[in-house]
């Protein structure tokens, strides 16, 4: 049968999708396609400097390998970007605003295929990853809401004169991000971005380099100017190439303090923007007139979701006295029920960590808790599932210490795996002090029926992101971003409007010029 032409691509692109859904289940996906996405088409790129492995988590079986970025690949996205950006730049918030629901329409409609390869490159639940889509598509449906609604300021001046102010895209913006939420990620970046009239050129992690490619596919499909959204795949040397690149106007980047702090070098040297999303160790106060089963259902929240591989993730547990044998005992118990396991089966809570060396680092870290004092009332060890599939996989049971002091490193740097450091407290005044003892300030929690007192922890907090009696629910319409070392700027919200725009003043004389010379 002979197709329309028009609908060749359509069915082709269609044809990359059913060929991942036919092999969804774990262990059998292979990559095939090219993972670099430029001028509307999957590429190999021009100059690839060296290829990677793909490991599969759950099995840690390699799915194929890729291709890493170099200068002159990462040259030509930048070019794709910039002519792009001419045309979208130039459409209305409201033609904008079309083709983001459009590709939020075209998400929701495939998120099941989405939810599952994001499981096979990370390890997360099938569970928690069918969460993370439906964030990432509601949140092209929040920035299509805003991209018609942007608009400047009328100011009266004497004589009649005026001036107004015009809220303007930036250019070619560039997004890097971290494993732990590939796809949401790459949508919390390019939604705002897009709705502000930018393109954007994306670099996932390498650990992670499945689904950004599909996201890119999307847009095309949703009906972007060819060359919008593009996406280079590459470590810190791709990284580096598009941060220093003069035609890129702007950087937001998620991930480790060490790198944003080299992002920011970077951008300092081009004078150009940045948005920091880096890591955390963020306290949750539970005071004892908590409703339990709400603190103790808060504090899984706080630390499990996605293997605890979670930048805002409460873990310093600080318990007032009172209720901390109770409490320890009933997050213990429900420590230990998470069932661990094949992350695409329907009833499993914690899958896999991201890599073999990821794993030997949480458990380093259990170690030199221990070695310091604290108790391991949990958990902690290596888990191997009765499968024989997933024998090689990264698991580990999720894990909660007892004893803990300020002073021990589990307390005090970001573990990034499913290690809930329990600390007691007495008073109020005594655990904000110890709660702001850190260099981090990405989010905070507490767990009190006193409303005033609700109210004036969070507000004593040095945390961009605070919850009162939840932790870790994440509606996009919140301002998400950090204080202190955890970052600066925001993802979400109106607010990240402002950081992917810029604002012109026009001052408009309506009488003579009265030069004073
Ligand atoms: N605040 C947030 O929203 C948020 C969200 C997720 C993860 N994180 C943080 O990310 C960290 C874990 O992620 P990770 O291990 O992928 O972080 P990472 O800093 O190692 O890497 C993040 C990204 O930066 C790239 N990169 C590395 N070196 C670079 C360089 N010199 N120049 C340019 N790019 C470079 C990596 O390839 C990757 O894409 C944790 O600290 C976590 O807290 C923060
Ligand atoms: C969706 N969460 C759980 C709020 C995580 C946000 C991204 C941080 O790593």
């Amino acid at each position: 049968m002979l197709l329309r032409p028009s609908l060749q691509p359509l069915l082709s692109r269609l044809g990359t999708f059913l060929s991942f859904t036919k092999m969804s289940s774990t262990g059998t996906f292979h990559l095939q396609q090219p993972l670099n996405y430029r001028t509307g088409s999957r590429v190999q790129p021009v100059d690839g400097s060296h290829s990677e492995e793909v490991y599969e988590p759950a099995t840690g079986r390699v799915m194929g390998k890729f291709l890493f970025s170099g200068e002159k690949e990462v040259d030509l996205a930048v070019q794709s970007a910039k002519a792009a950006f001419k045309i979208w730049s130039q459409k209305s918030g409201m033609e904008r605003s079309r083709v983001l629901l459009e590709a939020a329409r075209i998400i929701r409609e495939r998120s099941e295929e989405i939810a599952t390869l994001e499981t096979i490159n990370n390890g997360k639940s099938i569970f928690e990853a069918r969460m993370d889509i439906d964030i990432s598509w509601q949140c092209l449906e929040y920035y299509a809401g805003l991209a018609g609604a942007i608009a400047g300021q009328h100011i009266q001046l004497p004589g009649g004169s005026f001036a107004y102010t015009r809220r303007e895209a930036l250019g070619v913006c560039v997004g890097i991000g971290a494993w732990n939420y590939p796809f949401q990620i790459a949508c919390w970046k390019s939604a705002p971005a897009l709705a502000c009239g930018n393109a954007m050129i994306y670099k996932p992690s390498p650990l992670t380099p499945i689904s950004a490619v599909m996201l890119a596919e999307i847009f095309t499909q949703a009906g972007v100017p060819s060359g919008l959204f593009c996406v280079v795949q590459g470590g810190a040397a791709t990284g580096q190439f598009l941060c220093q690149h003069r035609d890129v106007a702007k950087v937001s980047f998620t991930g480790s303090v060490p790198t944003g702090i080299k992002i920011m070098e970077m951008s300092a040297k081009g004078i150009k923007p940045v948005t920091l999303e880096l890591g955390g160790k963020s306290p949750l106060i539970i005071f004892s007139d908590s409703v339990l089963e709400n603190a103790v259902n808060g504090a899984l929240m706080a630390n499990f979701l996605t293997q605890g591989e979670v930048c805002c993730n409460g873990t310093r547990v600080f318990v007032q006295r009172q209720i901390l044998e109770a409490f320890t005992e009933e997050v213990v118990k429900r420590t230990q029920k998470i069932k661990i396991g094949d992350p695409l089966l329907e009833d499993t809570r914690m899958g896999a960590l991201i890599s073999r060396s990821h794993l030997e680092r949480v458990l380093g870290f259990i170690t030199q808790a221990k070695e310091q004092g604290a108790k391991v009332l949990c958990g902690g060890d290596p888990y191997v599932p009765d499968d024989p599939k997933l024998k090689n996989g990264y698991y580990m049971r999720p894990c909660v210490l007892g004893n803990c002091r300020d002073d021990m490193t589990c307390v005090k740097e970001e573990i990034f795996g499913p290690v809930m450091s329990i600390l007691p407290f007495d008073t109020e005044e005594e655990v904000l002090e110890r709660a702001n003892n850190t260099t981090f300030g990405l989010a905070g929690g507490v767990f009190t029926r006193d409303i005033q007192r609700a109210h004036r922890v969070v507000a004593a907090l040095q945390a961009g992101m605070c919850f009162i009696n939840n932790y870790n629910i994440s509606p996009v319409e919140l301002p998400f971003g950090g204080y202190k070392m955890s970052g600066f700027g925001r993802e979400n919200g109106q607010a990240a409007m402002e950081y992917y725009s810029q604002l012109k003043t026009v001052c408009v004389e309506m009488g003579d010029v009265a030069s004073v010379f």
